[in-house]
């Protein structure tokens, strides 16, 4: 096996972890920029983010409010400002990608990333789509993170947050959510713990709300589901968090006893137990019968669920079968009946966070406040896209008509505005003891996560150079992962696919681990473990070696869920709307036809197939369906920009401040940090387009000697090249580097070494803050020379006035000089600085011509406009206007007493005149535009805002 530091001295890795420990900033071994170094414990690689996690804030719950109290970052800033100039000057979507082990920080770097995107191009945190989003955090993250052996606030649940920018301005937000570890719901690993929210509901519900729900008797010791775990809690902590996640439900108008009833199900689900019964049957044989200890909880689950008990009994110890067209009934026995009741307890758990997920991202889109969530919509939940825009299309008003044109204009906003930025915080590899199925996908999206930096930094660049010729001192020998990942998921022969094959056999974990070891025999990667276990593989990953045990495989799989236990639900037995809801799409399917039930089965987790069933059995099992996902993430991913943040752990003990160098150094190897050091201290590790080269940095050579023609466009690539050389050569800085500035032109691309690149990234931000500065500059000498007249004219009215006119004529000679300041009026002590009148805007007289440039379509105009009932030849009345006025954060109402800033009417003409300095009483607003109504001597006079002056008074706060 060979190893990822073969081609790397001992030196330069202890270098790199060294910087790590003491904030010396990598950069300084591949870059000579001036940036001021990093503080530990983040530094660059060119632009790779680096960032290894302190351990300084365990436990903070990583939601966007809890991360409001913690300092900005300047590393994470610059990588956002990154993208969002990037995606607004090309257009091109921008991913930001965190990838690092499990407990490495990406979540919490996640959550910063996020608010300082809002920070940037949102409006900030007191926006109502940063509200918004904050409460779907805190409500995801209680519901989807859990204590585990690496990490007591892991994400169970992969986000990948995509946010839309129109002209560098946020404009919406979706979560894309990666469900797997659905296990954990009925049986956590010994060391580990339940989802959050379970304890937290324990410890955060009133007495009165612990009745409702049945749960009076019960702690995490008594709760089968969760004494499998670690029952540590704090109870304090935990009902804090509950009532946080309380109030964000309701931010997203979400039933609160909705959800938390479907939750107290689950949890009493795990008390009811089946076990195998003796009975007499008339022959003087004996059958076995299925009965349930319990009786009571299992009346409280059907309680909570909204369906008779009996029904649920039958549902779950009763199975359907189809033996050729007939349709035949069968007890099940205790065993299956405890896995078909887990299935339940799975299916109402993760369906529950699928429509919660949904739900944020449909009110995302319309910022608007929907009905429940209740059985009004039978809509699966599975297909999100389409349900939120149908969910989108009931909004408004009740007409189809409405509804047709929301979801046009909808459609339009959606075509119009396909600049994203996103965010992806997918699940860290891990090594838990014993690993199962869903640890396999998890290490498998770890491994693709790499693979995709791999082709993005390393084999692109190398096959590039090859195919153009190119030649580089530097060898990257990066260590490519593609074998592991074809053991895992290749088509015919990947280990997922045999999986798939076994479950339609209804084979078991021993044969199916016969076939793998038969098959995969010669395969580096795949071990029998020490000692040997018919049940148990071992995979060399990226990332060190994982255990497997396939016991569950099958099960997991499989992921069904029967036809009996999924027709309690529907709305003829059930009475409890949200129930209903959550298997809305399959109950549909199910009483399409006549006869229910009939033998066929059900996924437990949501999927996003609109085709549920194939034959009797479901139309994808949960490693196909996660496959797929992230084939369809990584599809996105490849047409975006990424830019990495490669997240590292100081300590495997979450010990705050405890810099352990062994583990440093384990990860720095399998994140490829070296390689990646040494392609961009001496590769070429960026390309572009002669023409898009000369698009971005033309403006760094004299525009005369530019030919700007097609056919010179390598001519010109050069000739910018040279004179960058030439600025170069003058900073004596620069040039002792021993970082390569070097550059290549090749057949269709130029080849940059990162040097280069940020010198030509360097010169071009200094070329254009220049031309920025000279062209306000003369702008602004323009403008004051154009109002001179005017100012002059004033002056001497002024200085007529007061007698003075020497000032004058000095002024003027100065302006002369072009100044923008020289029109600024003397403060010579021989005169008081004269007040300046500015001059009126001129009226506006109609409605100004549609600027040709205008983004929007008529038609979307003319569809809004009769959606909200508009008419765009007589614009809606002006609003009444209110009782008071709006001073600083307070509402002043009338009448007020305000003072007068002088003289009104100017010339002295009206019936009345008001005297500067002249206290009045305003009564109201006027009619007319911007004046107020002075109540003067028995007469209104509507006197303009700006004649008047606020007198000190009460006011009221808003
Ligand atoms: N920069 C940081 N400063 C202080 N504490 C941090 C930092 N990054 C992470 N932590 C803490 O370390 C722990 C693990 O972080 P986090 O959950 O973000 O890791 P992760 O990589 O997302 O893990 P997983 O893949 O298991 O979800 C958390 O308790 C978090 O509060």
């Amino acid at each position: 096996m060979e190893s990822p530091a073969n081609n790397i001295t001992m030196a330069a890795e202890q270098q790199v972890t060294r910087s790590l420990e003491t904030g010396v900033s990598i950069n300084q071994l591949i870059t000579n920029s001036n940036l001021p170094l990093s503080s530990p414990p983040q530094t660059n690689i060119g632009p790779i983010l680096l960032s290894v996690n302190p351990y300084t804030d365990v436990g903070n719950p990583l939601t966007l409010n809890s991360m409001r109290s913690v300092g900005l970052n300047d590393k994470l800033l610059r990588v956002v400002q990154d993208a969002v100039r990037q995606q607004s000057e090309t257009g091109y979507p921008q991913a930001i990608i965190l990838s690092g082990m499990s407990g490495s920080g990406k979540t919490y770097a996640s959550m910063l990333l996020l608010r300082q995107l809002f920070d940037v191009a949102g409006g900030g945190p007191e926006t109502d789509a940063f509200k918004h989003l904050a409460a779907a955090f805190t409500v995801l993250r209680s519901l989807g993170s859990a204590k585990t052996s690496f990490n007591s606030e892991s994400s169970r649940i992969g986000h990948f947050i995509e946010v839309q920018v129109t002209d560098g301005a946020l404009y919406r937000t979706k979560i894309h959510c990666y469900f797997l570890d659905q296990t954990r719901v009925i049986r956590p690993l010994p060391n580990e713990k339940n989802y959050h929210i379970f304890y937290q509901l324990l410890a955060g519900l009133s007495q009165e709300e612990r009745v409702k729900l049945h749960l009076e008797s019960y702690t995490p010791l008594n709760l089968s589901y969760l004494q499998s775990g670690d029952t540590r809690q704090d109870d304090v902590e935990d009902a804090a968090r509950f009532q946080a996640w309380k109030a964000c439900l309701g931010v997203l108008g979400i039933p609160f006893m909705d959800v938390v009833r479907v939750l107290a199900a689950v949890l009493l689900l795990g008390n009811v137990q089946f076990v195998d019964k003796s009975s007499s049957s008339g022959n003087n044989g004996t059958v076995t019968e299925v009965g349930v200890n319990g009786e009571s909880t299992l009346n409280s689950v059907a309680s909570l669920l909204g369906v008779p008990s009996a029904s649920l009994f039958r549902g779950i110890t009763t199975r359907t079968h189809n033996a050729r067209g007939q349709l035949v009934k069968s007890l099940c026995d205790a065993n299956m009946s405890n896995m078909t009741r887990d299935c339940l307890a799975k299916a109402l758990y993760c369906r529950t966070v699928a429509t919660i997920v949904r739900r944020a991202n449909s009110l995302k889109r319309l910022g608007s406040t929907l009905g429940t969530l209740s059985s009004d919509s039978n809509e699966s939940v599975h297909n999100q896209a389409d349900v939120a825009s149908q969910h989108a299309s009931t909004v408004g008003t009740a007409g189809s008509k409405s509804s047709k044109s929301m979801a046009a204009l909808n459609n339009a906003v959606r075509h119009a505005t396909d600049g994203s930025i996103g965010i992806l915080d997918m699940f860290g590899f891990e090594d838990p003891k014993p690993s199962q199925l869903e640890h396999l996908c998890i290490n498998l999206c770890a491994e693709t996560m790499q693979h995709f930096y791999n082709t993005h930094m390393f084999k692109s660049s190398i096959e590039s150079c090859r195919d153009e010729n190119i030649h580089s001192d530097v060898e990257v020998d990066y260590v490519d992962n593609v074998p592991c990942i074809d053991l895992i998921s290749s088509l015919r022969t990947g280990l997922l696919s045999m999986l798939d094959v076994e479950c339609s056999l209804r084979g078991t974990a021993e044969t199916y681990l016969g076939k793998v070891k038969a098959q995969h025999r010669h395969n580096p990667r795949l071990f029998d473990p020490k000692p040997v276990d018919a049940r148990c593989f071992t995979i060399q990953h990226f990332a060190g070696r994982v255990l497997y045990d396939t016991s569950d495989f099958l099960e997991t799989n499989k992921d069904v869920v029967p036809d009996d236990l999924v027709s309690v639900f529907h709305k003829q037995t059930c009475i409890f709307g949200f129930a209903t809801h959550l298997f809305g799409s399959e109950l549909k399917a199910l009483y399409s036809l006549e006869t229910v039930p009939r033998g066929i089965s059900f996924r437990i987790s949501p999927t996003s197939h609109s085709d549920l069933l194939n034959g009797d059995e479901p139309v994808s099992t949960l490693t196909q369906d996660f496959h797929t996902r992230l084939d369809n993430l990584l599809r996105s991913l490849v047409h975006a920009r990424p830019h990495f943040v490669r997240c590292v752990k100081a300590n495997s003990s979450e010990t705050s401040g405890k810099f352990d160098r062994g583990t440093v150094m384990r990860q720095i190897r399998s994140l490829q940090v070296l390689e990646t050091v040494n392609l961009m201290a001496g590769g070429y590790p960026h390309r572009m387009r002669f023409k898009a080269f000369n698009a971005r940095y033309r403006l760094l050579a004299p525009f005369c000697k530019l030919r700007r023609t097609e056919d010179r466009l390598t001519e010109d690539c050069l000739l910018i090249l040279q004179c960058v050389e030439e600025e170069h050569m003058k900073s004596p800085l620069l040039t002792q580097s021993e970082v390569s500035t070097s550059w290549v032109i090749g057949k269709r691309h130029i080849f940059l070494s990162e040097g280069i690149r940020q010198q030509l990234e360097m010169l071009r931000s200094d070329t254009r803050h220049r031309a920025a500065v000279l062209i306000q500059a003369v702008w602004r000498g323009t403008y004051a020379r154009k109002r001179w007249p005017l100012l002059r004219r004033n002056l001497e009215m002024k200085s007529g006035n007061t007698g003075g006119t020497s000032n004058l004529s000095s002024n003027h000679r100065t302006s002369n000089g072009g100044g923008a300041n020289a029109c600024l009026p003397s403060t010579s002590k021989a005169s008081a600085p004269p007040t300046l009148t500015r001059p009126r805007p001129q009226p506006i007289a109609g409605t100004p011509p549609p600027d040709p440039n205008e983004k929007c379509d008529q038609k979307i105009i003319q569809q809004t406009c009769t959606l909200f009932g508009l008419d765009l030849e007589r614009p809606p009345p002006v609003p009444p206007s209110r009782p008071y006025t709006v001073t600083g954060n307070s509402k002043i109402s009338y009448p007020q007493t305000r003072v007068m800033k002088m003289p009104y009417p100017e010339d002295g003409k009206g019936d009345v005149t008001l005297g500067k300095g002249e206290a009045v009483v305003v009564v109201g607003a006027s009619s007319r535009r911007g004046h107020l109504v002075v109540e003067h001597c028995n007469t209104s006079i509507h006197v303009p805002f700006q004649f008047l002056e606020l007198k000190p008074g009460p006011a009221v706060s808003i």
